[in-house]
């Protein structure tokens, strides 16, 4: 499996991936909410530079013209009117660009959330089963549902937040300059003590961060699993001990989380208390200057105004950056998932599969699940004609439905081939392949939607009559209708619960619909009674006629009829022929008849597996 390098991926790289993939196709929007914020940014700037005229005209009875920003003068006994109505118009200014940056970050973020959300469980889906059986689905869960926020909170109200407030902190600066460039440089002295502070908590964070992501997909796995396993958990009694275990992963990650938000709360105090001591600093300078005259009371209190103000800003830009890490944090894990390339992939020349009947042979097959492994399947030819039923029969673990798997490629042969009327399955559209396949195992799954939807899920499109049919052929029609929404009764996970013979008829109902060539029945009659098995027997009959079948079964009673059968023992065909001439032939399957008193002779107990 190829390992994604996401994981120590750069952040220049990390940076430049996150605008390629998703910031870039909303560039307007993230432009127009930056150009807000750095509005916002330089406005609030502005309404405390206001302070200085606003003071030396209104309470020091200058008579020198007052200029505004170097823009607009008015003369000083007009300073009553002006200087409200600047202050009025600045506010409203701000306040219009602080909300648009709102509303638009508000809207670009989740938009990209969804975008995250919608690639992520694409590459699930489409992920190797060999992946997706090696990995608890809580992680996909989790990352879907929490990782890809974290991304959001970093590179949206984040993003545009670190903006407004790092212009907000420049403006004020460069205001500060102009007011007095002696004392701004004293400010600027504070500059080494608050990379320090960021440099700290960040990292902080960053562990935390991991932590907690790594704790939430294990509290999503734990959940999911109790849900899974609810009924044993009742019957052995174990739902105190369950709770106790959930209780664990649920401290573990509190831990982390809690680190996470002590470095984000402690950052905040800490870069303050960075800003009072450049405050207190300046206070003393500033006093000092202020005796000799060199500064006036109005351009000290536009000063101070600005200096806390800075430190508001330097307080929220730490504390954004505990959040910016947390999102490269998450972000670096969702490429990390995205990146892991399939090893099933179509081959780039790969050749369509013309619609109708097929031939099916396994030549020389050998396959083991771990790479370089011990081999699951050592060279096993076989072949299904077209109207042939071959079956599959053996002791537990022999390798059968192993076998089944290679068909629709949901693992690739190690040697040999698995071909398709003479194709290698390798060099077909992987589409068409899957489309010549129909695959009704022992436990059929059902979506939580309409049974008439169940059907028709392999063939979406399909009509009613079309349905009604199948379900017809799969001795389904009768009791679906005997429901009380008949074709539209909720079934599946929330919805009615069949009994196992229903599901059954209804999943080869959905294979009559879809109509394919290739029948893969993996013990699709094993788990049922009697009388349910007799009913699936016979819809299976029908739906076996004109395909090249393959099945899977225990009870040898219904393989007797199958055109051939392969008997299958530690990865290897150890015997083939019909069920007469293997019985004569004595060997493993004749054994496994007598057990199952097929053979006419009294049963015994003998163990093959
Ligand atoms: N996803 C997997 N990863 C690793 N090993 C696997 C996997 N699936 C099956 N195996 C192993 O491969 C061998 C063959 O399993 P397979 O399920 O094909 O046998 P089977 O003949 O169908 O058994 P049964 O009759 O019990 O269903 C077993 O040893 C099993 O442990």
């Amino acid at each position: 499996m190829t390992v994604a390098a996401s994981d120590t991926m750069p952040l220049r790289a990390l940076l430049a991936r996150i605008w390629r993939d998703y910031l870039s196709r909303h560039k307007g929007s993230l432009i127009l909410s930056v150009l807000c914020a750095a509005m916002t940014g330089l406005l609030t700037a502005a309404l405390l530079k206001l302070l200085e005229p606003a003071i030396n005209g209104l309470f020091l009875g200058g008579t020198e013209p007052i200029s505004l920003f170097g823009v607009f003068s008015f003369p000083a006994d007009k300073a009553v009117i002006w200087i409200p109505v600047a202050i009025l118009a600045v506010a409203v200014a701000r306040t219009l660009a602080a909300l648009g940056q709102a509303a638009l970050v508000n809207r670009l973020g989740h938009t990209i959330v969804g975008d995250i959300q919608i690639r992520l469980f694409g590459a699930m889906i489409r992920a190797d089963l060999a992946r997706l059986r090696s990995q608890h689905s809580g992680g996909f869960v989790s990352s879907v549902l929490f990782d890809a926020n974290m991304v959001r909170e970093a590179f949206t109200s984040g993003v545009v937040n670190y903006t407004q407030n790092l212009l907000t902190l420049i403006a004020v600066l460069i205001y500060m300059g102009f007011i007095d460039w002696q004392l701004t440089m004293v400010v600027l002295l504070g500059v080494p003590l608050v990379a320090l502070v960021l440099r700290r908590f960040g990292r902080k964070t960053r562990k935390a961060a991991q932590g907690a992501m790594a704790e939430t997909e294990n509290l999503s796995t734990a959940l999911m699993e109790n849900l899974d396993g609810v009924r044993l958990i009742k019957i052995e009694n174990r739902e105190a001990a369950e709770q106790d275990r959930v209780a664990e992963v649920v401290a573990r990650r509190q831990r982390h989380v809690i680190k996470g938000a002590n470095a984000r709360a402690f950052a905040g105090p800490s870069s303050d208390l960075v800003a009072y001591i450049v405050v207190a600093a300046v206070m003393a300078y500033a006093g000092w200057r202020a005796q000799s005259g060199e500064m006036t009371v109005g351009g000290f209190a536009a000063f101070i105004g600005m200096l806390l103000a800075a430190g508001q800003a330097l307080r929220q830009v730490t504390n954004l950056a505990t959040v910016m890490s947390e999102g490269f944090t998450a972000a670096r894990r969702l490429f990390g998932a995205l990146d892991i390339e399939a090893e099933i992939r179509e081959a780039p020349d790969a050749a369509p599969l013309a619609p109708g009947p097929v031939e099916v042979v396994l030549d020389q097959v050998s396959f083991a699940y771990a790479p370089g492994g011990a081999p699951t399947l050592d060279a096993v030819s076989l072949r299904v004609a077209p109207g042939e039923t071959v079956a599959l029969v053996g002791p537990s673990g022999g390798g059968k439905s192993t076998i089944l798997s290679l068909l629709p490629r949901f693992y690739d042969v190690t040697g040999g081939a698995v071909t398709i009327n003479g194709a290698d399955v390798r060099s077909l559209r992987i589409h068409d392949l899957r489309d010549h396949i129909a695959l009704v195992t022992q436990e059929p799954f059902l979506f939580d939607d309409t049974i008439a939807a169940n059907i028709a899920y392999g063939r979406p499109g399909a009509t009613q009559a079309q349905i009604e049919e199948a379900a017809r052929s799969a001795a389904a029609h009768d009791f679906i209708t005997a429901l009380p929404e008949g074709y539209d009764t909720r079934a599946g996970e929330a919805g009615l619960r069949l009994s196992g013979g229903q599901r059954q008829r209804i999943a080869i109902a959905r294979a009559f619909v879809k109509d394919a060539p290739i029948l893969l029945l993996d013990e699709a009659t094993s788990a049922l009674d009697t009388e349910s098995e007799a009913l699936v027997q016979a819809a299976l009959e029908r739906l076996m006629e004109g395909r090249a079948t393959l099945m899977i079964a225990h009870r040898l009673s219904t393989v007797r009829n199958a055109d051939r059968i392969y008997v299958i023992e530690a990865g290897r065909v150890v015997e083939e022929g019909s069920h007469d001439a293997l019985v004569a032939r004595g060997g493993l399957y004749s054994r496994l008849a007598r057990q199952q008193s097929l053979d006419g002779a009294p049963s015994t107990v003998e163990t093959v597996a």
